[in-house]
């Protein structure tokens, strides 16, 4: 196994976030986190980071538990983008990119031969090669989002953790970005809400609910209505296409409480 997780819980502010959650993902595999906000989600990214240790329970890379990795080591396998990254700096994407490359240089900062291939392949990978010289500050959300995901695939990691990497991106962009990041040929583990485009991309899904695991195994035999309406309270008809495994789910519009109002927000249609 790639990336495990045994038993691992998180404790914050007294309650506890990450409980006692378990997971396994094969190399080359990828695994797609669901659950609703504040499910722990990012909690658990972090733990598989390395930048929180768990409370209780371990996480491993290849069976080896991290605690046993050096930072640098830990940096040089796992590449981890978080939901919003910003920097106070004014650099270039290209700068921004190189940073990947920082486990991999010596100890005095060096650049080595292997920087400039893995700048170009992230850059071409994440379609901003025309945006290599524009400065962060001028990029568009999803063009910040792209170029962190470049500077992670510079890194050239064996494991990659993405935590809604989909949310600023178009439907085009968020197609390809899964695309690529399930051809690619590393483990990764990638929060997202969009179920449909968890169903399309991921090998496997883990479902969590209050920091548990209510749900793991594959697209189909997770995401059912049953499902759906369990963790989210939501409403949804899955269809599964004739020659494909992978699930569709449509959403269907808010149930009305007794009081005529829906259950999340004030209907448009109650508004006209
Ligand atoms: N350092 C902290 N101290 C106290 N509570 C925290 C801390 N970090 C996270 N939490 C709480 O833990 C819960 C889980 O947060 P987390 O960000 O992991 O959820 P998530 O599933 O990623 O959410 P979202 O989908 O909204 O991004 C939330 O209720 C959050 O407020």
């Amino acid at each position: 196994m790639s990336i495990q997780v045994r038993g691992a819980s998180w404790w914050a502010g007294g309650s506890r976030i990450v409980n006692r959650v378990s997971l396994e993902v094969p190399v080359g595999g990828m695994l797609g986190l669901i659950g609703p906000n504040g499910s722990g989600k990012s909690s658990l990214l972090r733990l598989i980071a390395g930048l929180r240790a768990p409370s209780e329970g371990a996480v491993l890379l290849d069976g080896r538990n991290i605690t046993g990795l050096s930072r640098r080591d830990l940096a040089r396998r796992v590449a981890f983008v978080e939901q919003e990254v910003s920097t106070e700096v004014d650099l270039t994407v290209t700068d921004v990119v190189a940073l990947g490359r920082t486990p991999h240089r010596s100890a005095w900062g060096g650049s080595r031969d292997g920087d400039g291939p893995a700048i170009d392949h992230a850059l071409r990978c994440a379609g901003l090669v025309d945006l290599r010289h524009r400065r962060w500050h001028s990029l568009s959300g999803g063009e910040r989002q792209r170029t962190q995901i470049a500077r992670a695939l510079a890194q050239e990691p064996s494991e990659l953790l993405l935590d809604e990497p989909t949310n600023h991106l178009d439907v085009a962009h968020q197609l390809e970005l899964l695309d690529l990041v399930s051809r690619l040929p590393l483990t990764s583990v990638v929060a997202l809400h969009d179920l449909n485009l968890a169903a399309m991309f991921c090998d496997a899904v883990l479902v969590l609910s209050g920091g548990e695991v209510v749900a793991d195994g594959s697209p189909g035999d997770v995401l059912t209505e049953d499902l759906v309406r369990r963790v989210y309270d939501v409403d949804c008809a899955v269809a599964h296409e004739p020659d494909s495994a992978r699930p569709h789910i449509k959403f269907l519009p808010p149930r009305r409480r007794a009081t005529g109002t829906p259950h999340a927000t004030a209907g448009y249609a109650d508004r006209a």
